[in-house]
């Protein structure tokens, strides 16, 4: 799915008054009736609304929301911002068809049950929040009720600029057609909550035209790219993945990327530790292969290691001296992509000739310290993304950046964003899990682009699985192994 920028979706929305039979007040109309949907379907009848409504379109949206769920039997107020003559057309459309029985609230005596539709500022927003807003969010983010936004958090700018920026904080984001920029980035992405994308039938045309280099992971790009299994496959089909992990003391990091690896639908694990620590990972995970190295940490190749379809390196390596040697003499000496992850990533950072050794079409996946590490400090979300553009293009591979909304970052530039996952996946070894996992997509034959989108998608998605059994507190990441 495309992310398109406020001023694309803008046009989108210019572009289908004009070219389809519909009007502005009747997409407005179109979009109010898929939230009040979506919050009829969600929020019971005895939580009061308290509509929150600016001067713009995202105002009017609010006010025909109103209107609609109070005719479903809702109990609806309004805290209108501006006066009449100061609304947009469609914005004064919809007050003067707001039923009577909605009421007219001045922000006080809130009761702690009321829900908050928040409809101040959408895409509309410009620069930094001015009165007479500024008091409102205050107010709103002071309190402890349940807040929904509608399209974006006021005050959010759609891509970025919101270092400082005044927003509402959002328990959910009811957000029209398209997911925005900013929702998925650090800055501020906080303040959406949980994001739904709710369609509301913009121009197919003019989006598909649309030329964008950021995409959001959706369902249906995951299932085009999904490859079958051969009912006449055999154990050398699918590809011979190798694992190199695990210093004294880290099998743990070798079991959990073995683990996932075994997940993945390759034929052949084989996971590369020192011999003193082979027992642990045989004992939990006998279909893989071992190879062993002599010395406590990863200190040589292993034999033949172009054979093996793919390899990932990284997991608990530790960053010996001697580590250092070998993993150059592995990037090097293997001609594939090699998937690269911790303190494999740590010691390229450390030997900044190393990287021009790492093979094409192979995939990085730092979390933020690692791309620190890798990259440097970033003063904005946009100087950040644009500095891994350029790695990833220099280096002709993919780079994951890692953390809520795993950023997948293609040599040619295009961006996509996951879609799964949750904060109960902040935790030690998750990232050994999706390393494991993505290398052995690899094997199995996804290409490089294809191995970082799915593997990141499906790492998300067993992180869901594993909150819905034990919560985000209590999953860990051994969980992730058992639903991918
Ligand atoms: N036909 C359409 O155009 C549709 C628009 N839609 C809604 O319309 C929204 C966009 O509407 P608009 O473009 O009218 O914009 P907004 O409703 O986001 O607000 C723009 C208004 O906010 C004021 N403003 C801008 N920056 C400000 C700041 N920093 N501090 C205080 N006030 C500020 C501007 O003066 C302007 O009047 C979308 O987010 C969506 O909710 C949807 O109803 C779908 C259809
Ligand atoms: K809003």
């Amino acid at each position: 799915m495309k992310i398109l920028t406020g001023a694309q979706i803008k046009e989108a929305d210019r572009h289908t008054i004009e070219n389809e039979p519909i009007s502005s007040i009747e997409l407005m109309e179109r979009a109010s009736n898929s939230i009040a949907q979506w919050i009829c379907n969600n929020v019971e009848k005895d939580y009061p609304l308290l509509f929150l409504t600016g001067k713009g379109n995202n105002g009017g949206d609010g006010l025909a929301v109103a209107r609609i769920l109070y005719h479903a039997g809702y109990n609806c107020s309004v805290h209108m911002a501006f006066d009449k003559e100061q609304l947009t057309e469609e914005c004064r459309y919809n007050l003067e068809r707001l039923p009577s029985g909605v009421t007219s609230s001045d922000l006080e005596n809130i009761s702690g049950n009321t829900v908050i539709i928040d409809a101040l500022l959408g895409t509309g927003v410009k620069g930094a929040i001015k009165e007479p807003l500024l008091p409102i969010i205050d107010k709103v983010n002071s309190l402890r009720n349940s807040v929904i936004s509608i399209d974006l958090p006021s005050g959010m700018i759609s891509e970025y600029g919101n270092k400082n920026q005044k927003i509402i904080k959002a328990g959910i984001t009811l957000t029209l057609e398209f997911p925005k920029l900013a929702m998925l980035l650090p800055e501020a992405g906080e303040y959406c909550g949980e994001i739904k994308i709710l369609p509301i039938g913009l121009s197919s045309q003019y989006i598909s035209n649309e030329e964008t280099s950021y995409h959001y992971i959706a369902p249906g790009f995951i299932g085009e790219i999904k490859q079958t299994r051969d009912k006449f496959a055999h154990k050398g089909t699918y590809g011979h993945a190798l694992l190199i992990c695990g210093a004294r003391g880290m099998a743990g990091a070798a079991i959990l990327a073995t683990g996932s690896a075994l997940r993945s639908g390759c034929g052949l694990v084989t996971t590369h530790i020192p011999a003193e620590e082979r027992y642990a990972v045989n004992m939990v995970y006998p279909s893989a292969i071992l190879s062993l190295d002599d010395e406590s940490y990863f200190s040589g190749l292993p034999a033949n290691a172009s054979k093996y379809s793919s390899i990932g390196v990284g997991c608990g390596l530790g960053q010996a001296p001697q580590t250092a040697d070998a993993l150059k003499q592995l990037l090097v000496s293997v001609y594939k992509p090699v998937v690269i992850d911790a303190d494999a990533l740590n010691i390229i950072s450390d030997h900044y000739k190393m990287r021009h050794n790492i093979p094409a079409g192979s995939i990085l996946t730092p979390h933020i310290g690692e791309l620190k590490r890798l990259i440097g400090e970033w003063t904005s979300e946009e100087e950040k993304i644009e500095q891994v553009k350029r790695l990833a293009a220099n280096l002709k591979s993919v780079i994951i950046v890692k953390g809520a909304h795993s950023m997948v970052c293609l040599p040619d530039g295009n961006c996509y964003f996951n879609s799964t996952g949750n904060s109960g996946m902040a935790k030690g070894g998750s990232g050994d899990v999706l390393t494991g996992y993505i290398t052995g997509l690899l094997a199995r034959g996804y290409s490089s682009e294809h191995a970082a989108i799915l593997g990141v998608y499906m790492h998300g998605l067993a992180g869901d699985k594993a909150a819905k059994k034990y919560g985000t507190e209590g999953m860990n990441s051994r969980d992730l192994i058992k639903y991918l």
